[in-house]
């Protein structure tokens, strides 16, 4: 099978002393469900963020869907990077814009500025938003304002803006750093059947090896910006898991990370994430 995502010797230094990643190589493949584990400041936000390059990579190749990443600017940056679904630990929504629009607002690199600023999306868009947020079973919540709703509600419609774009690879940043188990569980349910189901490969950064090992096809584990285990959750030994956190196992189970930080973006803004 070809690979949707190859990474080779991939490097990112910050500042002229900060080696947060160094030399990574992977390659990802349709369908899998990839979760990227490691303690904090392993270099797992960097990772995912330099694949659609809300990160800019010091070196090294990144081949998305047959496009070097690293080489692409502009329209051609824009155009690749439509095609790459992002999910916020913060969910990222605009507060007081109500939920469909949310969802729709995951179609705006496809549609004209004139057309998104008069809410002019296409009965298609329209439709399969509607889907989307009944699979995830907010059909109910659809005219509510985004900030009446749960994080777990808000995460989940993140997730269906994220499938509005129709994208070849989901990227999930934390996706559920700041929800309650419960809703922690229903939001890694829905993602991971949705990954099968659409033969859709997720690459989700998570700071708890239980969910990982749960849900996972096949674990990443990153420590000091290397790869330091790479195979399924069957084989993560608690040795190996204890090597990757090394001094560090309060990390393991860690729930709740920078809960404070906004729900929300500006709301004449779409979302760009970018946290260089
Ligand atoms: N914008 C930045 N400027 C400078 N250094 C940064 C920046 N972002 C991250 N770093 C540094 O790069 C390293 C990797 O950080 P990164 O956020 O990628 O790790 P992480 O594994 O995602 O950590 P966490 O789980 O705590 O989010 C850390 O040493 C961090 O301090």
């Amino acid at each position: 099978m070809e690979a949707i995502l190859s990474i080779r010797d991939l490097v990112k230094v910050y500042g002229k002393e900060t080696r947060a990643l160094n030399g990574i190589s992977l390659d990802f493949y349709p369908g899998e469900f990839i979760v990227v584990i490691g303690p904090s400041g392993a270099g797992k936000s960097t990772f995912i963020r330099c694949i659609n390059r809300l990160v800019d990579p010091t070196a090294g190749d990144i081949v998305f869907d047959s496009q070097h990443m690293e080489k692409l600017s502009g329209r051609k940056l824009r155009d690749q990077r439509s095609k790459i679904g992002m999910i916020f630990q913060h969910y990222n929504l605009v507060s007081r814009t109500n939920v469909i629009k949310n969802v729709l607002h995951g179609q705006l690199s496809n549609t004209p500025l004139y057309k998104s600023l008069l809410g002019l999306y296409s009965q298609q868009d329209k439709q399969e938003a509607v889907e989307l947020l009944k699979k995830v079973g907010l059909e109910d919540q659809m005219y509510k304002r985004a900030d009446a709703l749960s994080g777990g509600q808000m995460q989940r419609v993140g997730i269906c803006r994220a499938l509005l774009q129709r994208p070849k690879i989901l990227l999930a940043d934390e996706p559920i750093a700041s929800l309650d188990p419960v809703s922690a569980n229903i939001v890694m349910q829905q993602l991971h059947s949705i990954s099968i189901e659409k033969q859709l490969t997720c690459v989700v950064n998570l700071h708890q090896v239980d969910y990982a090992k749960r849900y996972a096809s096949r674990i990443i584990g990153i420590k000091k910006g290397e790869v330091v285990f790479d195979g399924s959750p069957s084989h993560l030994t608690d040795s190996i898991v204890r090597d990757i956190y090394e001094g560090k196992e309060s990390q393991m189970t860690l729930q709740n990370k920078g809960g404070a930080a906004s729900a929300f973006v500006n709301e004449d803004r779409q979302v760009s994430g970018a946290e260089q």
